[in-house]
């Protein structure tokens, strides 16, 4: 059911990026938002898993309890929510605002269940699905990650083989992009975020020739 709340503003299309855990998403966004700090903002989630050593409360989730979470959904402030893994993760409706507040380009993070459930909302993002080169590939990555129990890591490389199957569904992503080698992956994200969008365009910087993405401004809904 669409969500009776939102509204219509104008700017630019949010970007969902999707994909197994492991398959590269916030290697490849660390690097987009590093570059484009100017153009996209990140749609911090929160999450009741803990904090890896260095993640930040805040920048990379808001870390919280169950029932603070569970009390933040039950009383509406979320777009998504979903488990994964165990725990909970949403995304909140302060979340794309604060982004969109910035007049950024919003980009979230999340699972392909969220994927499913944003795609019943009037958010109308961009959808780019993130897929390791191989399932082996996938838990090499993960294991020297380091981040997980082995129980964790079992649950993780049971949903990515569901996860792989369903990039492949028909008009679910407008790109699937294969992280092998990392600096050809970026490059192919920074050219389906141009492909994929007539509200991205690009230009050469006055100074130099790196690819800029200009968004134009266009009806869009929000929450
Ligand atoms: N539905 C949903 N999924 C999320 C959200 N935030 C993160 N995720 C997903 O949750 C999964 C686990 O994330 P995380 O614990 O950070 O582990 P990692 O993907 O292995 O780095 C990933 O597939 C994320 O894309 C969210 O707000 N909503
Ligand atoms: N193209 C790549 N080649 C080799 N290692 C990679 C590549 N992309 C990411 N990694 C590494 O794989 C691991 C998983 O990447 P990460 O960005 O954490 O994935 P995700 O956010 O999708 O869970 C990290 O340790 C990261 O440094």
């Amino acid at each position: 059911m669409r969500d009776s709340t939102t509204k219509a503003m104008a700017g630019p299309r949010p970007v969902v990026l999707s994909g197994p855990s492991g398959a590269g998403k916030s290697t490849l966004l660390k690097k987009l938002m590093k570059e484009y700090d100017s153009i996209f903002g990140f749609s911090v989630s929160h999450t009741t898993r803990n904090p890896r050593p260095g993640e930040e409360n805040g920048k990379d989730y808001h870390y919280v309890t169950r029932e603070t979470m569970q009390a933040g959904i039950d009383n509406g402030e979320f777009i998504e929510n979903a488990v994964f893994s165990g725990n909970m993760y949403g995304t909140s409706k302060a979340a794309v605002q604060d982004v969109q507040a910035k007049n950024l380009i919003c980009i979230l993070d999340i699972d392909m269940q969220g994927v499913r459930n944003i795609k019943t909302t009037d958010l109308n993002p961009i959808y780019i699905s993130i897929q390791p080169p191989s399932m082996e590939v996938l838990e090499k990555r993960l294991r020297e990650r380091k981040t997980e129990s082995e129980e964790n890591l079992q649950k993780r490389l049971n949903a990515a083989k569901v996860d792989m199957q369903f990039s492949k569904e028909p008009g679910v992503f407008d790109a699937i992009i294969v992280n092998d080698n990392l600096e050809e992956a970026y490059g192919q994200l920074k050219n389906a975020l141009l492909e994929v969008s007539d509200h991205y365009n690009t230009a050469s910087a006055s100074s130099n020739t790196s690819t800029r993405f200009h968004p134009c401004t266009h009806q869009m809904k929000t929450f």
